[in-house]
């Protein structure tokens, strides 16, 4: 692990579900010994239940308002990796809170790449039992002008390593830093 890194703000990571939100945070965090917030593993810690358990048992309103109570709550934090869950960027007063300290990444794939990276595992309840390219590409489309509209900069991820997004990543932020100061 390098030095730690000063960015002077927090990075933000906005995308669809098998963006690769988390791997890709954990990967800046080795790389620039940065921390990492990973939201849904906070708020399922703090609930001691899995998403999928507070779905189910709570509902899907009660999940949104602890994501944006979470971000509230991180403001105060620099130099943090923010992992968002998929649908955070969906609430406008949750785009105002990242960007008040963050700069935000929006990590981008397409539906057939994003079919193969969620396609073994249970632990999404937005797409469980509806996962084929037809919904992912639907539900996409449906987000996708309030992804854009929340980024400050956007990755590819397809057929590139871990290792080669963030350093992609980390270029961009720092010529989006030059431009915004
Ligand atoms: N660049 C990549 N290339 C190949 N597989 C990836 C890449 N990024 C993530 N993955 C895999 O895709 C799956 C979903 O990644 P994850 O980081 O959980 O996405 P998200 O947090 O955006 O939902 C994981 O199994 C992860 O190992
Ligand atoms: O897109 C969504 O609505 C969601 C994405 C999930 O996170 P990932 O994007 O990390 O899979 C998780 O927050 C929850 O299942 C809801
Ligand atoms: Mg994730």
């Amino acid at each position: 692990m390098r030095d730690k890194k000063d960015f002077g703000c927090n990075i933000v990571l906005i995308g669809f579900m098998g963006a690769g939100k988390s791997t890709i945070a954990g990967t800046l965090s080795e790389m620039y010994g940065l921390e990492v917030v990973e939201m849904d593993q906070l708020i399922s810690e703090r609930e001691n239940m899995s998403i999928p358990m507070i779905f189910e048992t709570r509902g899907e309103e009660y999940f949104r308002n602890l994501e944006t109570e979470l971000l509230i709550e991180l403001q105060d934090r620099k130099n943090v990796v923010i992992s968002c869950g998929g649908g955070v960027p969906m609430r406008e007063r949750n785009v105002a809170e990242m960007k008040k300290n963050g700069r935000v990444a929006l990590l981008s794939a397409s539906p057939e790449v994003i079919l193969e990276r969620v396609k073994d595992s249970h632990d999404r309840p937005v797409i469980e039992g509806r996962k084929n390219v037809e919904y992912i590409r639907s539900l996409m489309e449906k987000r996708r002008e309030k992804y854009m509209a929340a980024a400050d900069f956007i990755v590819n991820t397809d057929k590139k390593s871990a290792e080669e997004i963030c350093r992609e990543l980390v270029e961009k932020l720092e010529e989006c830093n030059k431009i915004i100061k």
